[in-house]
């Protein structure tokens, strides 16, 4: 193991990072705040302001996985769509297999420039996570219940809202609703069989509800859909834990643009559409199980400086501000305030380690 390496893998260099990502976080969600009452005065620049707040936080994430675990991304995709991405609004559909499959996608977010302005349909529970679901608060995220009685009408509503966004967005929907697991398969192909469906080898059966209620209230603002299929080399199933420890991982992404006219209005036709879409994702699973690669050619994105600047940034500055802190508290003198701190930093510590070996945060209460 390589000197660098070695510092990856410590722990204290891991604490490091996770103390420049909440604190940073935890300002930015502040900033985030003190925006309200422009929205009242500008609703548009108030949204440009929070792209790029939101972009602060999201891309040391970004920053962590292209720079600090070096992990290779490869795009898999038609030259003549190519130009298009970044360039318009379009409906992400990607499985739901990794535990960094959403990192994954802000990474080729912020490799088009959308990073700030990303959109998902995400699960209610996720707005109460500080730092993350805060910000996604302010980006305008649509979040959802998972009780279609509730969600048809609000979902709706937070889809309208995007139609006059005045930056260009990727709005990310996990069809499956939830990250595959054995088990789940299981039972959604018990499903599959109930239904007549034919059964899928490496996804989770659609869910039609939500493509339907997203693509009826972005036609005319979205321009595609995007029908993205991710999986990793060699097998592996990758961590966030793993990045932290600075492992490299490959991600191979296979994407078709797909123009939004070319999807049935009708929610029955639009059902049939999506179950269809997703057998062919299955088909592109098994030839990249096969092949080891996807169909079509490689144009690789390249990875820009700008996550990394950011993130610099922000160690730069919290590191010189907890140097200041401590300095102050050595020099008052006092034990009890340095034991208290003491222990302050280690419920801190162990709290992030939790939260990092967890980082699904799929078993955060419902
Ligand atoms: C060039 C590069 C291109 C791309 C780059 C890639 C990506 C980058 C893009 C953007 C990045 C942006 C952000 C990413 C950041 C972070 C993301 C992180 C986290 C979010 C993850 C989540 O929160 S996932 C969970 C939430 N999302 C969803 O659930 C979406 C899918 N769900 C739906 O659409 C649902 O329909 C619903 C939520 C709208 C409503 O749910 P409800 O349960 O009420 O209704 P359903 O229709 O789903 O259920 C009833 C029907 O389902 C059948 N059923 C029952 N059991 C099952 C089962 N186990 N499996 C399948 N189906 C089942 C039941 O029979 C009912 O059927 P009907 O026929 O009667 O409808
Ligand atoms: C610079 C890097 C520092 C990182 C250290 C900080 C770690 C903080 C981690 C916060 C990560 C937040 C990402 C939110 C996305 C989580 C994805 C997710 O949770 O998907 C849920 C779905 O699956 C559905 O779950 P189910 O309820 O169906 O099961």
């Amino acid at each position: 193991m390589g000197l660098v390496q070695l510092l990856k893998s410590q722990f204290l260099s891991q604490l490091i990072i996770c103390y420049v990502f909440l604190v940073s976080g935890l300002i930015v969600n502040l900033l985030q705040l003190c925006t309200l009452p422009l929205w009242l005065v500008s609703k548009q620049l108030a949204r440009r302001i929070n792209i790029r707040l939101g972009y602060c936080i999201s891309s040391q994430m970004v920053a962590a996985l292209e720079w600090w675990s070096g992990t290779e991304c490869t795009l898999y995709t038609d030259p003549k769509s190519y130009p298009l991405y970044g360039n318009e609004n379009a409906i992400v559909v990607l499985n739901h297999s990794f535990e960094i499959d959403f990192l994954c996608g802000w990474t080729f977010c912020e490799r088009f420039g959308v990073l700030g302005s990303s959109k998902v349909l995400a699960k209610k529970e996720l707005s109460y996570v500080p730092v993350i679901g805060w910000m996604w608060y302010f980006l305008e995220i649509v979040f959802c219940k998972r009780k279609w009685e509730e969600d048809r009408r609000t979902v709706a509503q937070s889809l309208q809202n995007l139609r006059d966004y005045p930056e260009n967005y990727w709005f990310l929907l996990y069809c499956e609703g939830t990250r595959l697991t054995p088990k789940k398969h299981q039972i959604s192909m018990q499903v599959a069989e109930s239904k007549g469906l034919p059964k899928l080898k490496y996804h989770l059966l659609p869910r039609t509800k939500g493509f339907w209620v997203t693509v009826q209230n972005l036609r005319g603002a979205a321009a595609a859909v995007y029908d993205s299929t991710l999986n990793f080399r060699n097998n592996e199933m990758p961590t966030l834990l793993g990045i932290l420890n600075g492992k490299k991982y490959h991600a191979d992404l296979y994407v078709r643009r797909i123009p939004l006219e070319l999807i049935p209005e009708d929610e029955a036709e639009c059902a049939a559409w999506l179950h269809k879409l997703y057998q062919e994702k299955d088909s592109f699973q098994e030839h990249y199980t096969q092949t080891g690669r996807f169909p079509g050619p490689i144009v690789s994105p390249p990875r820009r400086p700008w996550a990394l600047i950011n993130w610099l940034f922000w160690c730069c500055l919290l590191l010189y501000l907890l140097g200041l802190l401590l300095t102050q508290l050595i020099s008052s003198g006092s034990m009890l305030t340095i034991l208290a701190s003491l222990a302050f930093c280690s419920t801190a510590a162990d709290l992030t380690t939790q939260i990092v070996t967890g980082s699904s945060l799929d078993d955060w209460p419902d």
